[in-house]
């Protein structure tokens, strides 16, 4: 089986990838699987550039192509936040916590819109880098509903299916998700 590398430790995210690259015959593997102990710092201001130095910083360490995932969620009435730092608005990948940041900053606020983004960058050692950007639009509720998904997702209400994303299916999810529209992207180049 054909494997793809994925530069990610986030096991939400290994589903979402598995959820569309697994029908088309590929075997995903991580970070958790090739290099459990690497630790790539995300430096960058920019999804793509935090995507960029995931791809390049594991396809250099295994010579092999890698394909990296930078995300969040950017929140209209908080002028873009969390933005890249998604995964660390209010504790080191602590989901829980990160949500309860974000409705406790938009208690009273009328103006819920938000987008989820995703930029995936591929990096193959002696090619140049290229990405790729999904986004997907939504509004923040006020209260959690829904168990599926990860991160902000119970949170994240989609109004053209009249539900979260944690209320959705791996695979409902991924025909709408900023992570699928990028992967649908990424399908084109590969
Ligand atoms: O860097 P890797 O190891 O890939 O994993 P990460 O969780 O740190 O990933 P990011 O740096 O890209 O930060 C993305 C954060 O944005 C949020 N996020 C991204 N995509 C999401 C999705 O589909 N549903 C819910 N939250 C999402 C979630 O909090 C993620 O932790
Ligand atoms: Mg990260």
């Amino acid at each position: 089986m054909t494997q793809v590398v994925i530069a990610t430790k986030n096991r939400g995210k290994v589903k979402d990838f598995e959820a569309i690259f697994g029908p088309l015959g590929y075997e995903v593997v991580t970070m958790l699987d090739v290099a459990p102990d690497m630790d790539i710092e995300e430096t960058g201001t920019t999804f793509e550039e935090n995507a960029v130095l995931k791809a390049e910083t594991l396809s250099a360490a295994l010579q092999t192509m890698v394909i990296a995932d930078d995300s969040g969620l950017a929140i209209d009435a908080l002028h873009g936040e969390p933005g890249v730092y998604s995964a660390r608005y209010a504790g080191d990948h602590d989901d829980e916590a990160n949500i309860q940041k974000a409705l406790r900053n938009l208690q009273g606020e009328t103006n819920r819109q938000a987008r989820f983004v995703c930029v995936i960058a591929v990096a193959e050692p002696n090619k140049e880098t290229y990405y790729v950007r999904g986004e997907c639009e939504g509004e923040i509720t006020t209260e959690k509903r829904g168990t599926n998904g990860f991160g902000y997702d119970p949170i994240f209400y989609v109004p053209t299916l009249n539900k979260t994303m944690a209320e959705l299916t791996p695979e409902q999810k991924s025909t709408i998700s900023h992570r699928g529209a990028a992967i649908a992207k990424l399908k084109e180049k590969l």
